[in-house]
């Protein structure tokens, strides 16, 4: 029988073992551009390492997954960081996991709002993107260069995130 998987808020603290979540945060923010603009600094950071890499930026058109979805695999990217941004507003699912000697822990299931986006720190266990309720487009900005930068993990038991309501 899968393990069925609880769905939580995402929150900074609560995404911290595994990168940055990018939204509006006053505290970050600062006036630019003669006060007509508001500038939330620094939220994350481009991770890129080996020679040759570059940072780029890209834009994922997802389709929406069906519930109850079966988590049969997570993969992680060890040369650069990845971040995702819905630029329609919708939710979205992020699905990380701890590492535990080189193979992903129990899956960890965030329902992102649609003003919230994360940066997967290089490394980081994490699901493909998952869209929710409808095809989703996002800003994704990641690393391209020289080396294998995909390393997937399958489950022998896959995990079940069951259907829910926003
Ligand atoms: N393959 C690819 O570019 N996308 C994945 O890395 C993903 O996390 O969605
Ligand atoms: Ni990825």
């Amino acid at each position: 029988m899968s393990q069925e998987l609880s769905i939580r808020p995402l929150t900074q603290d609560a995404f911290k073992p595994f990168g940055q979540v990018i939204e509006a945060d006053p505290a970050t923010m600062r006036l630019i551009n003669g006060g007509t603009t508001e500038r939330f600094h620094a939220l994350g950071t481009a991770e890129t390492l080996g020679e040759g890499a570059s940072v780029i930026l890209n834009i994922f058109r997802g389709q929406p997954r069906r519930f109850p979805y079966s988590v049969d695999m997570m993969e992680r990217h060890p040369f650069g960081s990845q971040s995702f941004h819905p630029l329609q507003y919708r939710p979205w699912l992020v699905v990380v996991a701890e590492d535990e000697g080189g193979k992903p822990g129990q899956p960890v299931v965030f329902l992102a709002r649609g003003d919230q986006g994360v940066n997967y720190r290089a490394n980081v266990w994490h699901h493909p993107l998952m869209a929710i309720g409808g095809v989703s487009d996002f800003l994704v900005v990641d690393r391209a260069g020289p080396g294998h930068n995909l390393e997937e993990h399958f489950f022998s038991e896959p995990y079940v995130i069951p259907e829910f309501q926003l």
